[in-house]
Order: C-alpha cells, then structure tokens, then sequence
C-alpha cells in the first residue's frame, strides 16, 4: 500500500491512506512499519480513514470528513497527538484530500474535534484547553522531580529542572518513573527549564520529552500544550503565548480562555509503497 512519510519539529509519522477503514492495522503491524531498521520508521502511525468509516469518528462524522487514527511506534493508540494532527492536515492538504480554506478545517480524534488553519508556512491546530489537576513526580536517575499532571486530552507529567540538572544530560534511553495510581493508562514526560525571552511572547521554554509508547521523541506537540499551560500557571496568568523549543525545533502555544493552539512546521519527505506482510 502507499505510504507518505512526514514531520512535525522531528516528530515523525507513517501516512497510511485508507478512507474506506479497510486496513486491518494490528499493533504489531504498526510497530513494524514503526521500526527504524526493519520498517520505514517513525514515531507513530497516522491513519488516514473518513469518520464515517471508523468506529470512533462516527459520531463527529456529520463535522469532520477525515479521523485521525493515531498510534503510537509500540502499536499502542493514543488519544491526541499534536504534531500528528498539523502532520495529518498536511498530508490532506497535499493529497488533495482538503481543500485549503480561509477558516479552519475540522479533524476528528479519539479526544474529540479539532480544528486547523494555516499559518503561512506552518499549521495549527487547535485543541481543548489544557487541564492542570494534580501534583506528582517523575524518578528519573536516582532524582525525584515534582511535577504537574495536565490533560490535553493525552495524560502528561510536566517536570521544570531544578537549578543544578541540565537538561542536555538528561538520560532519557529509558522511561521516567511515575505513580501508576495516577497514570494508570501511563504517561507522556515532559522536562523543562527557562529559555530567554523571545520577542512577541509570554514566556519561552526549552523542553525534552519522553513519550508514552514512542520514547524520546525530537518534539510532542500536545507536550508543548502542557508545559506552556504550566508556565502560564506559574506566571499567574490564565491566557498567553509561549515559545517551546524541542530537539527538533520551535513551537509555538498559545493558550486562550476556551481552547489551545499549537503552530509550527509540519513537513511530508517521502512516498512509497509498503510491503505488507
Ligand atoms: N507526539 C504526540 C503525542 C503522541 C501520543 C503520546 N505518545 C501518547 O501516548 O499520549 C504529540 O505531538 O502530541
């Protein structure tokens, strides 16, 4: 089957086009086109089904024409993925799947709508206003680092730096600990420390991120939801625009009363037809 290959900041996804739902996409099938020496390779799997046709786009198919059918590179399925819907609404772009409009263009996931527009250069996607709702912490190193809980509609743990630990020699090969009890469905960890102010924004932050079922990954787009939510909690602020920098690049959040856009590239490299076995 054909397949394109793209990013968002370094987060990078498998496109598989199937309107119709026909595919039987299996985790272990995803985990392979996932694998980075015997598969094509990727953060995640982005399948491209109508809503009509998916089983949990149904009920917003009468709003949006194409589900988001994110999966993870273990072949696990997420909720929301940031980066992967900008990547989604790229490809629906180029593939003639969407139209370019003035408005935005609605996408259904399994956390509910969202909506992108076009930002020159870069699409953003506009999600559910992150929810801070509880304090916990990850282990990572022999350190204990206190953290917030945030819904994006995904589960993440958002850990600032204390002075002294670098995020440059974070050891992130393998996973943070965290409270099951909390994260019983696991958790996506973000850590951060303060950037330098970047003109036109509230607050700048650079961030690395152990991902729920894909590693570290260069960037996470609903990651960078949660650690702007955060900074602008910490700012005694309930509404602002804040620069997040990953390994992969710059994104760009802006929080409102109601809802959360995240902006930035999102890049198609590659098409190519996949052996399935
Ligand atoms: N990289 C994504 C998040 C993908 C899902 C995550 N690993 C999870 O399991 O919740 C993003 O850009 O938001």
């Amino acid at each position: 089957m054909e397949f394109t290959k793209g990013h968002g900041t370094g987060n990078d996804f498998v496109i598989l086009p199937d309107p119709d739902g026909a595919l039987d996409l299996t985790p272990g099938l995803v985990a392979g086109i996932c694998d980075r020496r015997r598969g094509v390779g990727g953060d995640g799997v982005l399948r491209v089904v109508r809503a009509a046709k998916h089983p949990e786009g149904v009920v917003l198919a009468d709003t949006a024409e194409w589900f988001m059918d994110y999966w993870n590179s273990d072949g696990s399925f997420a909720e929301m993925c940031g980066n992967g819907a900008r990547v989604f609404v790229r490809y629906l772009l180029a593939s003639g799947l969407a139209t370019p409009t003035a408005g935005t263009l609605p996408v259904a996931t399994r956390a509910g709508l969202v909506r992108a527009r076009l930002e020159g250069d870069a699409i953003a996607v506009e999600m559910r206003r992150p929810r801070l709702y509880d304090a916990s912490s990850a282990v990572l190193g022999g350190l204990t680092l206190p953290g917030t809980a945030v819904d994006v509609g995904n589960p993440h743990l958002v850990c600032a730096l204390p002075a002294g630990v670098d995020l440059a020699d974070l050891d992130l090969t393998r996973a943070p600990g965290f409270d099951p009890r909390l994260f019983p469905q696991g958790v996506n960890v973000e850590f951060t420390t303060p950037g330098d102010p970047v003109d036109g924004t509230d607050g700048h932050l650079l961030m690395r991120v152990y991902e729920r079922g894909s590693a570290e990954t260069l960037s996470c787009g609903t990651g960078a939801c949660a650690v702007a939510a955060v900074a602008l909690r910490d700012a005694a602020r309930d509404t602002g625009t804040i620069t997040v920098d990953v390994p992969g690049g710059r994104l760009t959040v802006t929080v409102t009363d109601d809802s959360c856009w995240l902006s930035g590239p999102a890049v198609l490299v590659a098409t190519g037809t996949l052996t399935l076995p």
